[in-house]
């Protein structure tokens, strides 16, 4: 799904409503309404809820939901932020409609009067600013969004985006946002919550469909797209009943050097979880036991090397590489990654330690097959393609580094953003916090080897992959918690990963 901006999203919303002969105030009632349904199934209305509106639509949604909670017998306030009085005329209409109802209506003019409202142990629903928003919060909305921040509330729910933050261009340091545990986003997530710069205050995202009319926003012109579990589970080839392990491709993953084995092993494993028929590990010599004891699935080459991989390695060409985990960077093996890469012509997998290897030699980026994929975090990235300032110019580095390489790029972070060959990106919001730790990216190296061995293109592989990896990360958060998991608790949860891409 095309992730839109600002612009986009009002043409959208004007030509849906046209196209479905209905009134803007009736997809506000629509959209507040899904918002409503989501509460109401997910956190129940035996709560006290204080809704806070803006003067525009994000705050005319804020009013629906409003009458909604209050038609339910609710315990509901609603704070209405008088700092203009050019108030939308959807607004309007559903303040008219909430005066009629039982819900207590504050109207807020100035900052004095905010001490005398309270946030502790409420449902606090943010409809201050949603796509609308035009410079950055200050004064009345400024303060009152501080002083939701620093309540010990019970949840905040943003509408459509945590108020204070822009939509498509990024936000300074010094901005007040809305720290949401929730955002109830329509149609689509935005840009914005894809980067460190204000992602963090988006909390859980959930992507309510509002029927905007799809074909026309396929249409739209974007270059970056949304990945679902449901898009990339239709990339899963069918098993057939009668096959062997010689129909589901051979992985070979080349990991590894002195004190660093862990990395192959976890590479390997989790190949072998990911529907591959067979694994080979390449290693040096000093790992084979660890790598035989503990991967007893992966068979292994020990041929180049002792202590770290050296040599010339025999390309065979129904192997499908992946390299990197735990390489190290000695003068012996960059010698073996350059003649590796001379000599292989199918797309790879390259990962960590190989990609550092290739910055310090950068002439090695033309020996890469057509194709690659490459799995840098942003350091690793920073240090093949430069410094970057802030999100924006790292994603345009990232589309002219992969243009230019003719490569398919994976730039791990919370948010993990695909990069083609074209320079369009894809952006998948699986994944938890809990994957923060080593190792991780050692288990993406082997599921993306082991998937495109089985034949998927690289374009289904990354997308895929990653998609794949952040479920098992979330499946692993939801039975360890975020904080007793580690890369070993991923390999356990591919399994379940799958199960969920193939339920869909
Ligand atoms: N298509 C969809 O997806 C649907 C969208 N819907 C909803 O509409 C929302 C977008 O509504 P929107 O366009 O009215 O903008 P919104 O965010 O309410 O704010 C605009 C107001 O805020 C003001 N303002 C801005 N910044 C300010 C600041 N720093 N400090 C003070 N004021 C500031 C701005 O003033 P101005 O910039 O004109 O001076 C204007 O008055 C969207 O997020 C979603 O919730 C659904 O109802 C249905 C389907
Ligand atoms: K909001």
């Amino acid at each position: 799904m095309k992730i839109l901006t600002a612009q986009q999203l009002k043409k959208l919303d004007a030509f849906s409503t046209e196209r479905q002969n209905i009134s803007s105030a009736d997809l506000m009632q629509r959209a507040a309404s899904k918002c409503f349904n989501w509460i109401n199934k997910n956190l129940g209305l035996n709560h006290s809820f204080s809704i806070v509106c803006g003067p525009g639509n994000n705050g005319g949604d804020g009013l629906v939901i409003a009458q909604l909670l209050s038609e339910n017998n609710c315990d509901v306030e609603c704070i209405l932020l008088n700092f203009t009085d050019k108030n939308s005329p959807d607004y309007e209409l559903n303040l008219t409609k909430l005066q009629k109802t039982e819900c207590k209506i504050r109207s807020i003019q100035s900052e004095n009067e905010l001490e005398s409202i309270k946030f502790n142990g409420k449902i606090v629903i943010d409809a201050i600013f949603g796509f609308g928003l035009s410079r950055p919060a200050e004064g009345l909305a400024a303060v009152i969004i501080k002083q939701i921040n620093s309540s010990r509330t019970k949840k905040v729910i943003a509408i459509d985006l945590p108020s204070g933050l822009y939509c498509d261009e990024l936000n300074a340091k010094e901005d007040q946002i809305i720290q949401a545990d929730f955002t109830l986003t329509f149609h689509v997530p935005k840009l914005s919550f894809f980067f460190p710069e204000g992602g963090n205050s988006v909390g859980k995202v959930i992507v309510l469909d509002i029927r905007l009319d799809k074909s026309f926003a396929s249409k739209l012109e974007s270059n970056y797209s949304y990945i679902t579990p449901s898009k990339v589970g239709g990339f899963l080839k069918k098993r057939k009943t009668f096959s062997h392990k010689g129909t589901y491709g051979h992985a070979n993953i080349i990991a590894g050097s002195r004190g660093k084995i862990g990395a192959a092993v976890l590479s390997s494993k989790a190949a072998s979880f990911s529907g591959v028929g067979l694994v080979t590990s390449t290693i040096p010599l000093i790992g084979l036991n660890v790598m035989q004891m503990s991967a007893p699935v992966a068979m292994c080459d020990d041929n180049y090397g002792t202590d770290c991989l050296e040599g010339k390695i025999e390309i065979n060409e129904k192997h499908t590489y992946g390299i990197g985990p735990g390489i190290g960077k000695s003068p012996a093996t960059v010698q073996f990654l350059k003649y590796f890469l001379k000599e292989v012509t199918q797309p790879i997998v390259i990962d960590a330690d190989a990609l550092n290897c290739i910055s310090e030699n950068r002439e090695m980026l033309n020996d890469i097959p057509e194709n690659s994929i490459l799995t840098p975090h942003i350091k690793e990235f920073e240090r093949l393609a430069g410094v970057t300032e802030n999100s924006l110019d790292r994603l345009n580095k990232l589309v002219e580094f992969c243009k230019e390489h003719k490569v398919y790029v994976v730039l791990k972070d919370a948010r993990t953003i695909i990069c083609s060959p074209q320079g369009k990106c894809s952006f998948s919001l699986n994944g938890t916090p809990g994957m923060a730790t080593g190792g991780s990216g050692d288990v993406l190296t082997g599921i993306l080897t082991g998937l495109l061995a089985q034949g998927l293109s690289s374009d289904e592989t990354t997308q895929l992959g990653v998609v794949l990896h952040g479920l098992a990360g979330e499946f692993a958060a939801e039975k360890h918690s975020e904080y007793g998991m580690n890369a070993e608790s991923l390999l356990e949860e591919i399994g379940e990963g799958f199960k969920m891409l193939l339920k869909i």
